[in-house]
């Protein structure tokens, strides 16, 4: 066998670089952990990467005696735990039920490794195999967590984290089938040279699975924050931009001549007085008294929002125009029979008024808004606390 070799670089070398490499990226993800309030799969990544990192650390050393055994042990189930973190990490991340006996086995097979083919029956070939056999088990168990992404926007991380898992997993088969002799080594590729190739490819995998975590949690967060900017903070409804996105990627779950049905538009009437008399606080109160009510009236496929100060507005998918104003109706009288309490234990009694408008494709949701929107004002006009169809002004209108 001629002594060459394509990579000047050791086993132990590559071992150590990708142990170093490792921890620091653990450092990493722990604080992006901590900033994060869903941090729980980043610290459990963290975990993951540090063990990793120990456990490549413990089999670059070479020592002797007693330190080898505690080296060997040490790397064993280090390696063991590390995955187990990798996978909880990914089951929490993804809010998967976490499969314990899972997590087990990947702990276990590096130490069945350990105690049979290091303890009883000492054979380093069969205990290599059984340990990357363990590994195997993790990129699998790791493909399987993968399959659900916790959200559409990551959806595209995962399936890239699914196929470089895949391509490494052909890359460890590979790697040790030489070791166990099953695939033909010529002179030139020897199983150092193989191992070699693992080494650099398993370097390379870590390095893009740290980065994903990384991603995944940024992608996460940036997620998080952008519901956040669709969310009115004071009643918990969608805010304008939410109402316009949701009824645009079509979340009340309708086809597009339903999607919309009718529109209710609502404002609570002399909101003004009420801030005058009983504090901007009561006001606050007021108008989450009035989200609430129209939490409680609606049904699953309604949306429901606050598209600023003290107007709201309900789309009710498939309801025609008669079914929205008594609906309507009776979200007036739930917020008239409502009473909210003042800062000096008075009681604040409200009434609302109402617009409505049925959509139809060839009436867009803002002009149906706008149409529901003028409904409203004239209920106002016409003396407060009702609701009034955009249907029948057009007949005043027209008479
Ligand atoms: N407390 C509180 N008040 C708000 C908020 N947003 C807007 N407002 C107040 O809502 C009031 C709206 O007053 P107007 O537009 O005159 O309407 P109104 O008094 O309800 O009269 P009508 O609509 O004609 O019945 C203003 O005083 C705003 O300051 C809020 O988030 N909290």
């Amino acid at each position: 066998m001629p002594d060459s070799s394509l990579f000047p670089l050791d086993i132990p070398t590559l071992a150590f670089s990708r142990g170093l490499m490792q921890i620091m990226l653990a450092g990493l993800l722990v604080y992006v952990g901590r900033r994060h309030e869903q941090g729980a799969g980043a610290r459990l990544w963290a975990a993951g990467f540090l063990l990793n990192g120990i456990s490549l650390f413990l089999f670059s050393i070479t020592a002797h005696g007693i330190w080898d055994t505690v080296c060997v042990v040490g790397n064993h189930l280090a390696l063991g735990a590390g995955s187990a973190c990798l996978l909880l990490g990914f089951w929490a991340f993804g809010r998967q039920r976490a499969q314990p006996w899972l997590a087990a086995l990947v702990v276990v097979i590096p130490l069945v490794a350990l105690l049979a083919f290091e303890g009883a029956w000492p054979n380093a070939r069969l205990r290599v195999l059984t340990t990357a056999f363990g590994q195997l088990v993790f990129l699998l168990a790791l493909q399987a967590s993968l399959r659900r992404p916790p959200r559409h926007e990551i959806e595209h991380i995962y399936r890239r984290l699914r196929v470089l898992a895949l391509v490494y997993a052909a890359v460890l088969v590979w790697a040790y089938a030489v070791v166990a002799n099953v695939l033909p080594t010529s002179s030139r590729l020897d199983i150092g040279y193989h191992l070699a190739i693992f080494s650099v490819a398993s370097l390379l995998f870590m390095l893009s699975l740290a980065v994903t975590c990384l991603a995944l949690q940024f992608a996460l967060l940036a997620a998080r924050n952008e519901d956040l900017a669709m969310v009115d903070w004071l009643t918990g409804l969608l805010n304008r931009r939410g109402f316009f996105r949701a009824i645009a990627h079509g979340d009340t779950g309708r086809a597009d001549a339903e999607r919309i049905g009718s529109v209710v538009v609502l404002d609570i009437d002399h909101f003004k007085r009420i801030n005058d008399q009983h504090g901007h606080a009561a006001g606050d109160r007021v108008l989450q008294a009035v989200a609430d009510r129209l939490r409680e009236l609606a049904s699953p496929s309604d949306l429901v929002a606050r598209m600023g100060g003290e107007e709201f507005c309900v789309a009710m998918p498939g309801a025609r125009r008669e079914h929205a104003f008594a609906r309507a109706e009776a979200i007036l009288a739930h917020c008239r029979n409502t009473t909210v309490p003042a800062a000096d234990g008075r009681a604040i009694r409200f009434t609302v008024s109402a617009g409505v408008c049925e959509a139809s494709p060839t009436l867009s949701i803002d002009d149906a808004l706008a149409q529901a929107d003028a409904a409203m004002y004239a209920a106002k006009r016409e003396g407060r606390d009702r609701a009034m169809a955009a249907h029948d002004l057009e007949h005043d209108a027209r008479a």
